[in-house]
């Protein structure tokens, strides 16, 4: 648990809807909370950030302890990473420089092994989690971050020094008991990789098909073809990450699907980069399943066309 008397000094890696929003919420409970941020740096060190939060109304930060470089930063004990998978690779120096020594890295984003792609960069004193962020938040404008609906964050031990199962899920519980102390649900999660296949159950399809076909959740749960296409890719990846060791709970496809029916017209965060000309989190949501699937000897034809057509997409627009 995290006492009052505790508090860890937390780092953001990357301040953008996911970085914005959980760091915002941690600085208002309390927490000694430093953002790094890049193209965004001046206007939320001149203005602070707003969330407009459709569960929480209109919170705002200011001041804001933001950096443009992690070098300035103070040495944390957590370190959030919330930029997206297309961005990891430049990131471990940033990590490194702002992590105090035995520091809890949590990676904030969506998609398959994203952790392996830092871990490879990462000095072994650190500790590397990942964070499952079941939220709908979108940048509105530099600093002006909506958040239309949800909010958990689930978290789970990669790698790092933790000996041994007591130890690891010791260090998931502080970093869920971070998020519990200001307002968010959180859970332990014993089994990073099986919660990774669970996530990609509601990112594969709809992630893609918000790009592919210009729609929100709203009208692709409206349509009697794009709900079949919905629940024919849903029962592709849990087909795949059960072909990977990962069986799904029983109705978990059918769950999500419910769940989308009941939000707000909601546009995934890859169409955000669609529209914004920015590189498409592809490798981390559909091509590594992709592969773990065919390397356990499962083909996935309804993804791996997704995949091709997105790849296409991807390539004109960046
Ligand atoms: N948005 C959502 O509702 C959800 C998102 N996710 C996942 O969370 C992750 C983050 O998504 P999201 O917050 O939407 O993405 P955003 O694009 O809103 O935020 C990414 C941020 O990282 C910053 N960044 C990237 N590289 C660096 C760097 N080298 N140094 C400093 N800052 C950097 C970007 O800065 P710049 O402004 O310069 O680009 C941007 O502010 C993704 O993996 C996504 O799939 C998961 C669940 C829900
Ligand atoms: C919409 C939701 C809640 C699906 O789990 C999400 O977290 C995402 O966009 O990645």
């Amino acid at each position: 648990m995290v006492g009052a008397d505790s508090k860890p000094v937390i780092g953001i890696i990357g301040t953008g809807a996911i970085g914005g929003f959980y760091g915002l919420m941690l600085a208002r409970a309390g927490f000694d909370v430093h953002f790094l941020l890049r193209s965004e740096f001046s206007a939320v060190a001149e203005r602070g950030l707003q969330v407009d939060s459709a569960v929480h109304g209109t919170l705002t930060l200011n001041p804001v302890q933001a950096y443009a470089k992690a070098e300035d930063m103070p040495a944390c004990d957590w370190l959030l990473v919330g930029a997206k998978t297309t961005s990891s690779a430049g990131l471990a120096p940033a990590i490194i420089a702002a992590a105090r020594p035995g520091a809890k890295v949590l990676v904030l984003q969506n998609g398959l092994d994203v952790e392996d792609s830092l871990r490879e960069w990462l000095p072994d004193s650190l500790h590397l989690l990942g964070g499952l962020c079941l939220i709908c938040v979108h940048r509105e404008g530099p600093g002006h971050i909506t958040h239309q609906a949800l909010g958990a964050v689930n978290v789970g031990y990669h790698s790092g020094p933790a000996m041994g199962d007591a130890a690891r899920m010791a260090l998931v519980e502080e970093g869920a008991s971070l998020f519990r102390a200001a307002g968010i649900d959180s859970q332990a999660m014993a089994n990073l990789q099986q919660a990774r296949w669970q996530k990609l159950v509601w990112n594969i399809p709809y992630n893609g098909l918000s790009v592919l076909l210009g729609a929100g959740t709203t009208p692709l749960m409206a349509d009697a073809d794009s709900r079949a296409l919905i629940q024919a890719l849903m029962a592709e990846v849990v087909q795949g990450a059960k072909a990977c060791g990962h069986d799904m709970p029983p109705a978990y496809a059918e769950y999500l699907f419910t769940m989308t029916e009941k939000m707000p017209d909601y546009w995934p965060s890859m169409y955000h980069d669609f529209l914004h000309k920015r590189p498409l989190e592809l490798e981390a949501i559909y091509a590594r399943p992709l592969a773990a699937a065919k390397a356990a000897g499962c083909e996935l034809p309804r993804i791996e066309a997704l995949y091709r057509t997105l790849g296409f997409i991807d390539r004109r627009n960046t």
